[in-house]
């Protein structure tokens, strides 16, 4: 797959702070891209610089292999819809006058803001004020004005925040449908769990740095999940396994980290030592383990 975001390097400083350092990102197009990290992180900063609303200290964005610069950016700018920070659009006008403004602006024509406002599911509530609006139709609404011009990639930032477990679903859904019709989407979240059925490549951010960017399998695939052995002497089970790591853990023995030919060495070595052992199996881990341990190495 080509990539319709890229960026080598980019790397925003505030006064002497680093908060976005030297971030090679690659957004595959007609994917969904799951942009996480704790509050904090730099998302939100790295979005802004993704859509010139920040300049970077240093390095460059890409979109669909043309450099952001002063000259390109009007021309790659109308192929981006965005979502960033609070809902837009003006409480005392109903949705459909708030569609009619971003109409006027983009100059698009009637089919084209139909199509966004069914997209996101608002025809029903379209001539309500929008101040009546809950929050998840309000961002259902600035997606549709993001939509309308029918861009190549939306950019969203949390675009779950606050919003109530169907609320999530519901976004979840309108995302998908979004990437069914060929759109890139980059969201992003401090939450896994709200990007994760979603999300084709998962990107994780933490102090400014990609900690992680890859596949839902390939994010497994780095953790090895901790061996946990079954003993009746934990003990001394723990001060053999010593040298590999192993720590007790509630009457267990746990050793991090162990691949499968270390596992068998140790096996090998507790069974010489007469050590009863009565089991040695793998921790079952959810990748909000593997997330939470991945943001938790940088936050220390
Ligand atoms: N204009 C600014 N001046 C100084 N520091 C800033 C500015 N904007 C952001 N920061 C700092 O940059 C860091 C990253 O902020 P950013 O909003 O990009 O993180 P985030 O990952 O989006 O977090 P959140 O989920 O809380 O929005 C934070 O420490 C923030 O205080």
């Amino acid at each position: 797959m080509s990539a319709l975001i890229t960026t080598h390097g980019l790397t925003k400083r505030y006064g002497g702070r680093t908060v976005v350092d030297g971030l090679d990102l690659r957004v595959p197009e007609g994917c969904v891209y799951g942009f996480l990290g704790p509050n904090g992180a730099g998302k939100t900063t790295t979005m802004k610089m993704l859509l010139s609303l920040v300049r970077p200290t240093s390095g460059e964005v890409r979109i669909a292999g043309r450099r952001m610069d002063r000259s390109t950016r009007r021309g790659l700018l109308s192929e981006i819809g965005s979502l960033i920070e609070s809902p837009p659009g003006y409480g005392h006008l109903t949705g459909a006058e708030n569609m009619r403004l971003v109409q006027r602006l983009l100059r698009l024509d009637d089919g084209q803001v139909a199509r966004a406002v069914r997209t996101a599911r608002l025809q029903d509530h379209i001539d309500r004020p929008v101040r009546t609006y809950s929050l998840g139709m309000k961002q259902r609404l600035g997606i549709a004005m993001a939509l309308a011009g029918e861009p190549r990639l939306l950019v969203l930032d949390e675009p779950a925040n606050g919003l109530d477990p169907a609320g999530i679903d519901e976004m979840r859904r309108l995302i998908r449908r979004l990437t069914g019709d060929g759109t890139t989407v980059m969201v992003s979240s401090h939450l896994l769990d709200e990007v994760d059925r979603t999300a084709d490549v998962l990107g994780i951010l933490g102090g400014g740095r990609m900690l992680f960017q890859g596949t839902r399998e390939e994010l497994f695939a780095r953790s090895v999940p901790d061996v946990l052995v079954d003993t009746f002497e934990p003990e001394r089970a723990a001060a053999l396994a010593g040298a590999w790591g192993a720590v007790l853990d509630a009457g267990t023995v746990r050793v991090p980290g162990l691949g499968e030919r270390e596992t068998a060495r140790l096996v090998a070595r507790l069974v010489q030592e007469g050590v009863d052992l009565h089991g040695v199996r793998r921790e079952t881990r959810s990748l909000e383990d593997v997330f939470m341990d991945l943001t938790r190495e940088e936050a220390l």
